[in-house]
């Protein structure tokens, strides 16, 4: 196994406006230090893929992102979104998902109709406007590229769609309550190739209003459709850049070992 220096870091500056930034990011589990000094700023709608080795922490620290590690583990830093630190305990973290929102590996769907699987959590927030409803049920879906196969089948089960379909529903679900930034923690792995391209093809076109911040194992996909890129190993961020230059130049060699497949 290669040892690699995690001093040697390489963190490019943002030159856009950022969206969200971390501010010496530190996960425990237990006593197990999970992420080490995490500092990042996100662009505004750009894609950034999180990439690294099984284990490096790239999940843990998307979790960080909306707070779904609360329960888990100890978060230490800042995580900086409209001037607010929405790490500190004193935030609402419901209020921070609706700006934040999460899609997971596995879709996971309500056990509901396609349109109940829109419509739940906007009555939730309180939103009853008929008017509304309809139109963001119907925006939700075409945006995630979804409308013109379930238009018709509005309230058969969710649970009857392909993978790839319920992925992109639970995508729809996410944007319908149009939050700011939207977090993916692979949402592919899980899909075919046709799905995982549909899938693609709607984070690009999503990425024009979404600030989007994306796992993913897969290297061609981080590649194809992200702006930026950040490889993790072992909990450090090694190395942050515009994709095209962690893929054609990387700053670090334990980048450039991960990237060609020289790795561990
Ligand atoms: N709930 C948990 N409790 C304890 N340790 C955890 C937990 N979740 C993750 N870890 C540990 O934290 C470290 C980082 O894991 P994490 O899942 O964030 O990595 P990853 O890069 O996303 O991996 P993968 O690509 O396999 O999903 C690993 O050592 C893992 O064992």
């Amino acid at each position: 196994m290669k040892t690699y220096d995690f001093n040697q870091q390489y963190i490019s500056k943002i030159e856009q406006e950022v969206a969200l930034s971390t501010e010496n990011v530190q996960v425990h589990y237990g006593k197990s230090h999970a992420i080490f000094d995490a500092s990042l700023d996100f662009p505004r709608f750009q894609i950034t893929s999180l990439i690294g080795a099984s284990g490096s922490g790239k999940s843990t620290y998307l979790r960080c992102l909306n707070r779904m590690n609360d329960r888990i583990a100890q978060v230490d830093g800042k995580i900086l979104y409209r001037n607010t630190d929405i790490n500190s305990k004193t935030i609402n973290v419901y209020e921070v998902r609706r700006h934040i929102g999460m899609v997971f590996q596995r879709p996971n769907p309500f056990a509901k109709s396609i349109r109940e699987n829109i419509l739940f959590a906007l009555k939730n927030n309180g939103i009853n406007d008929k008017k509304e409803l309809q139109e963001r049920l119907e925006t939700s879906l075409r945006d995630a590229a979804l409308w013109d196969e379930v238009k018709d089948d509005l309230d058969k089960s969710a649970l009857a769609l392909s993978g790839g379909q319920q992925q992109r529903l639970c995508i729809a679900r996410s944007i319908a309550m149009h939050p700011d930034i939207l977090l993916l923690d692979e949402p592919a792995s899980a899909l075919d190739p046709i799905s995982t391209s549909k899938i693609e093809e709607t984070l690009k076109l999503l990425s024009k209003s979404y600030t989007i911040i994306i796992v993913t194992h897969n290297m061609q996909q981080a590649s194809r459709i992200s702006d930026y890129t950040a490889f993790f190993h072992m909990g450090h961020i090694i190395e942050y850049n515009q994709t095209k230059n962690i893929f054609t130049a990387p700053e670090i060699k334990a980048t450039e070992d991960y990237i060609s497949g020289d790795f561990g």
